[in-house]
């Protein structure tokens, strides 16, 4: 296949890694200065200790008037409004996106490609700079149709190295990665521990306990329990990984808690449903996103 990723960061550069020896794969960056030091030097993947080098085209994006067959959207949720112009003009007949958090379906109406797909990513990545990633725990990758999307996407885009599996429903796909999301994002961020701590810590792990009843008595087509029981799992696949919204608080960026948590309340208002604890780590969030104290880097 002929695969365009938008975006060079974690998670851009880990598939593009993926599947460079497939496929032909492009990356597009938001700097020529990234686009030349992966062309020039391939993608570096630090793993248990070991180092690989895979070479792959990267180019700036200005336009994307490309033809592909599969357009992969890699960036935050809150790029997505700077992205949807360039992606209009992709001629693909697919395109993946690889957001957290739900609020990129609201763009879908916009975006005119034939087949649309949404994946949950359960790795643990981390960009060390322009080139490297650190894959700090690999897990599986879910796919679900957004829009007249096929099963067989999954046998092309298949690794020797982790799963992918098919979703019949993308939306429950999505609302169960979001639910170790909200949990695990904005408590990591606040209280600045890796994921595998809110597992291991007895009092951490009773504060996520009562976060995956609130989260279920807002989406209840999972139990508090099975909830509970597959966000302490992500926590342990991903025990050395810092969480996006930890390393994006440490950055002084944005955080996605808009598409993770704000969904979460907007739905819970909305069935009147009661998520006080959601909405405290919301507030505390919000409160902190941008402000210098909080980096500690
Ligand atoms: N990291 C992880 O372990 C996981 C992340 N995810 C999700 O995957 C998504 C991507 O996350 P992640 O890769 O970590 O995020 P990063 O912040 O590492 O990467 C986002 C990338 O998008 C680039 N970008 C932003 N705007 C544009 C644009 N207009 N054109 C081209 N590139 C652009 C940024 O460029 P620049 O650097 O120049 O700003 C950056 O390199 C998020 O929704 C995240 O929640 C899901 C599971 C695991
Ligand atoms: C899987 C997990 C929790 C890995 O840290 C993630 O999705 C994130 O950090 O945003």
């Amino acid at each position: 296949m002929n695969i365009h990723i938008i975006g060079g960061g974690a998670v851009g550069l880990f598939f593009a890694a993926q599947w460079c020896e497939k496929h032909a794969v492009t990356l597009w960056t938001r700097t020529e200065q990234q686009a030349e030091m992966i062309s020039r030097g391939g993608i570096r993947v630090l793993e248990n200790h070991m180092e690989n080098i895979y070479p792959v085209n990267s180019k700036k994006i200005e336009s994307l008037y490309v033809e592909g067959d599969l357009v992969v959207v890699a960036v935050k949720q809150y790029h997505m409004k700077e992205v949807l112009p360039l992606l209009q003009n992709a001629a693909a007949q697919s395109v993946l996106f690889l957001q957290n958090g739900m609020s990129h379906l609201d763009f879908l109406e916009q975006v005119p490609h034939p087949h649309l797909y949404a994946a949950s990513v359960e790795h643990g990545l981390a960009k060390i700079d322009g080139r490297t990633i650190q894959v700090n725990g690999r897990n599986k990758t879910n796919i679900g149709s957004l829009r007249s999307g096929t099963a067989g996407i999954i046998d092309q885009l298949q690794t020797g190295s982790f799963r992918f599996d098919w979703n019949e429903n993308s939306y429950h796909m999505l609302i169960e990665k979001m639910a170790a999301n909200a949990i695990i994002n904005p408590l990591t961020a606040l209280l600045k521990v890796k994921n595998g701590e809110i597992a291991e810590n007895a009092r951490f792990r009773a504060i996520a306990k009562d976060l995956s009843r609130e989260f279920a008595s807002v989406f209840s087509y999972k139990t508090a329990e099975d909830t509970f029981q597959s966000v302490l799992s992500i926590c342990t696949k991903t025990a050395d990984n810092e969480s996006s919204m930890l390393k994006d608080m440490k950055a002084g960026n944005l955080t996605e808690i808009d598409a993770i948590v704000g969904v979460l309340l907007k739905t819970a208002e909305k069935n009147h449903r009661s998520v006080p604890a959601f909405q405290l780590l919301y507030n505390m969030i919000k409160g902190k996103e941008n402000t210098p104290e909080f980096m500690s880097k």
